[in-house]
């Protein structure tokens, strides 16, 4: 009898077909599945050794070549396709068996996905992948959430293709149903404050202090090698550099990209769901918005022409380059401190039991928001696994107090310029709001009542009241 694999794979995409050279390369046979026959002809070829990596467009095929349970990891777009996919797998698999969702997919379909399978004795994980393509071929960080003695299955192949922190492997069971996707919903929605944050620095640095590419390349270098050590940091440091070789003059490509940053939904979903759960994340809403605001392209082109704006007046560069690096570093921080607070709130009000220092440290490596950052972060977690909220861990106090007086100089130079700051500055009101004990919304609740009678309470004594205003 012809030997079986060990884990099959559904869509051989930009994500699948690496993720499977990535099985093969740790020592497992892989079997892979698309409806496309290109793509399962260039995995065979690229797979080398068929007893290693094979593939079919038959999806019985696919099923039977499978050692049981059954591990089948799916990796097409999130929505209609996945449900489509587990349909046509279900007449093939056997009680049992496991289906494993890496794409990005709502995590309410998880659940839905998760209860239907459930009852026909199939183990269902959203295990959220993120690396990008290099990740999934090399190592990337995975988010499982599932059954618990299901995972028990596919933990050996998860912790040999994710990244290494130090070699302890960016994966670890998260807990039940949708935690996974939800986990990887928030990374997703952190991603989207960290690169609109990075973007409004590369914009200050050019507008403020007349900045070259080259010489943002050289500060984003130096960055990296420096306490905003991180992914994004890296790539924006290498884009940079990059030379455009479709354009005339031969100038940099990142000026020649149109200006519209498109979106597929996870930080939206993220904003969206916090708003639900009544825990502001102000850093990732007004990242979704600045997308939103990036594709009125024709209305922005319209509406400058209709205002002025000041004329810059520039910053030392040397200076600039100090505040900007400071002003990074706090705003990551605060970012960081509100998607961990989401997944904190989250977990009580969908009992998912996560553990915030254990998703720190399977960040640490692989994923889009990797950081220097989350060592720090993980140890302050390790210290109070109940932290409530970053900002309130004592390995965070001084580097904050240190980095929030430059934020606030270039908030306001910012203003005062008309260069547009909203990651940065919403990072900034989220923080003095955070650290004020009294906010001046005793005056809304005075309305509410003056309007609605909608009651308030009183800092003096106890119980609900009501004032007839007028
Ligand atoms: N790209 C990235 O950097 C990341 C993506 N993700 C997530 O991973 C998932 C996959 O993304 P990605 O690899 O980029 O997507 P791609 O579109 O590159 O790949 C999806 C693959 O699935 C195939 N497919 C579609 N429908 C079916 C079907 N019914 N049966 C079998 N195969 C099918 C597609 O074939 P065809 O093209 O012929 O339709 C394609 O080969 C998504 O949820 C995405 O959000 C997560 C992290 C990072
Ligand atoms: O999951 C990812 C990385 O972790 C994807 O790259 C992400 O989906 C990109 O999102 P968007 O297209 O909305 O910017």
């Amino acid at each position: 009898m012809e030997e079986k694999y060990d884990f099959g794979l559904v869509g051989l995409g930009v994500m699948g077909r690496n993720f499977i050279l990535n099985v093969a390369d740790n020592g497992f046979s892989a079997y892979g599945y698309d409806l496309d026959p290109e793509k399962v002809a260039a995995l065979k070829e690229e797979g080398g050794h068929e007893a290693k990596v094979n593939a079919a467009t038959n999806i019985k095929t696919f099923v039977q070549a499978l050692k049981q349970p059954r591990k089948i990891m799916l990796l097409v777009p999130a929505g209609k396709i996945v449900d489509a996919v587990i349909e046509s797998l279900l007449p093939h698999i056997d009680r049992g068996d496991i289906i494993i969702d890496g794409g990005n997919s709502f995590f309410t379909d998880t659940d839905r996905r998760e209860a239907y399978l459930h009852d026909k004795a199939i183990n269902f994980f959203g295990a959220g992948v993120s690396g990008g393509a290099k990740g999934a071929r090399l190592g990337p960080s995975i988010m499982p959430g599932g059954s618990k003695s299901a995972y028990q299955h596919i933990k050996p192949i998860f912790e040999a293709v994710s990244a290494k922190y130090k070699g302890e492997p960016c994966v670890a069971y998260l807990g039940p149903k949708s935690s996974g996707n939800y986990v990887k919903m928030v990374h997703n929605g952190i991603e989207y404050g960290l690169m609109q944050l990075t973007s409004e620095v590369y914009d200050l640095l050019k507008k403020a202090g007349d900045f070259s590419n080259e010489e943002m390349h050289d500060t984003f270098s130096k960055w990296n090698a420096g306490r905003l050590q991180s992914f994004l940091v890296e790539i924006t440091s290498k884009i940079l550099e990059q030379k455009d070789e479709l354009g005339l003059d031969k100038g940099h490509l990142v000026d020649q990209i149109l200006d519209k940053a498109k979106q597929k939904g996870t930080g939206k979903w993220t904003s969206q769901n916090a708003m639900d759960l009544g825990i502001p994340v102000p850093s990732i809403d007004i990242a979704v918005s600045m997308r939103e605001i990036s594709g009125l392209k024709d209305e922005r082109i319209e509406a400058d022409k209709l205002y002025d704006r000041p004329e810059i007046e520039k910053l030392d560069k040397k200076e600039l380059e100090k505040m900007a690096e400071e002003a990074l570093y706090f705003s990551f921080i605060i970012t960081y401190a509100q998607g961990l607070h989401q997944l904190a709130d989250a977990s009580k009000e969908y009992n998912y039991n996560l553990d915030i220092t254990t998703i720190a440290k399977i960040w640490r490596a692989g994923c889009i928001i990797r950081a220097g950052l989350l060592a720090d972060i993980s140890e302050a977690f390790e210290a109070d696994k109940d932290l409530p909220n970053l900002l309130l861990s004592s390995h965070f106090i001084d580097k904050v107090k240190s980095t929030v007086g430059s934020t606030r100089k270039l908030v306001a130079h910012a203003a005062a310029n008309g260069i547009p700051l909203p990651g940065i500055s919403n990072s900034l009101t989220y923080f003095d709001a955070y650290t004020s004990s009294r906010l001046p919304l005793n005056l809304i609740q005075a309305q509410r009542d003056f309007f609605g009678s909608h009651t308030y309470e009183r800092l003096d004594k106890e119980g609900i009241f009501h004032t007839e205003w007028e």
